[in-house]
């Protein structure tokens, strides 16, 4: 406990009842702590580099909507954090409205744009000429619903949020189940300030951001021979612009396994070698606890080997 007997804090995007805090939930230190409801990833990951919380849970990939470009994008630009952590949300959406509010009342609909790109078909079902007004979470999309001297949230007539809403909001459900994928999965990562890794499970996942080295034909095959040549498998591949120049891309990777496999760590030295600028997110265990499995040419113990008869050859040892 810090030396003020603060109990620890957790930034979360909220208010309460968003997947960011359902997330949270999952994680067994931050009971008992400081939770601190922020409005964006911005504010979650200040908040951890300035030290005011000991880590920050955000959404990082959704299984329909891709990679949450404001969590990546942030990852590449703050210096100093490490992810610790991964957790997986399953996500489902009602449409809520003040009381007496019917469906062809609705013109405007209030949305975190991630859980709109997951409802997108039942909206051009339902209410196909709606406007959709973006919000910061999907709480904040309800929330905004009811008059409380907040005009621009009171121009919606609905809101897309999690189901449960009602329980901490007087607002009514027009529809359930609006998501379109029944088995939408939002991932989230829990990121701390840069400290030493953690040890290997066995069942880790390995996230890095990686540039390309400018005008040279192949950069990124070179760059995923690294990962093949040494058997990891990738579970994300995105390009995401650097924003200095048009065409200017860096790569959002994660790898199966802990930079502290021998396979990883050399292939994270393979990459450090061409490519200008990598950054290590950090190695973790993964949500679904899966074990990482490799070939044997692959293993620990076939790269020790390999090092050990490197070393026998310089030292002139019999082989
Ligand atoms: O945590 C929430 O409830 C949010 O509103 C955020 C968020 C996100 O940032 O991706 C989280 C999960 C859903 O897939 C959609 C939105």
């Amino acid at each position: 406990m810090p030396a003020n007997d603060q109990p620890p804090a957790y930034s979360y995007l909220g208010p309460a009842g968003t997947f960011t805090e359902a997330a949270l939930k999952q994680v067994p230190e931050a009971v008992g702590a400081i939770w601190r409801s922020v409005n964006n990833v911005g504010e979650a990951l200040a908040d951890v580099v300035a030290g005011r919380s000991l880590a920050a849970m955000i959404a990082i990939e959704n299984s329909i909507d891709g990679g949450v470009s404001a969590t990546q994008d942030a990852l590449a630009n703050v210096p100093g954090l490490r992810i610790v952590g991964e957790y997986l949300v399953p996500v489902n959406f009602v449409l809520v409205a003040r009381p007496g509010t019917r469906l062809g009342d609705v013109r405007v609909v209030n949305a975190h744009p991630v859980a709109y790109a997951q409802t997108r078909l039942w909206l051009e079902q339902a209410l196909p000429d709606h406007g959709h007004l973006p919000a910061t979470s999907n709480v904040a999309a309800a929330a905004a619903l009811l008059p409380t001297g907040d005009e621009v949230g009171v121009l919606a007539d609905a809101a897309i949020a999690p189901p449960g809403i009602t329980e901490h909001y007087p607002l009514e459900v027009l529809a359930n189940d609006i998501g379109d994928n029944p088995n939408a999965v939002t991932r989230f990562v829990l990121v701390g300030r840069t400290s030493a890794v953690p040890p290997a499970t066995g069942s880790d996942k390995t996230s890095i951001i990686a540039e390309l080295p400018d005008d040279r034909a192949g950069g990124l095959l070179d760059m995923l021979e690294q990962f093949a040549t040494r058997g990891i498998n990738m579970s994300l591949l995105q390009s995401r612009p650097i924003g200095d120049a048009l065409g200017r891309y860096r790569f959002v990777i994660d790898l199966d396994g802990h930079i502290l496999d021998e396979r990883v760590a050399d292939a994270l030295l393979g990459l450090k070698r061409f490519s200008p600028h990598v950054i290590f997110l950090g190695s973790y265990p993964r949500a679904d606890q899966q074990p990482v499995t490799v070939s044997p040419r692959y293993d620990n113990e076939a790269f020790v080997d390999a090092r050990d008869w490197l070393r026998a050859l310089v030292a002139g040892e019999d082989e």
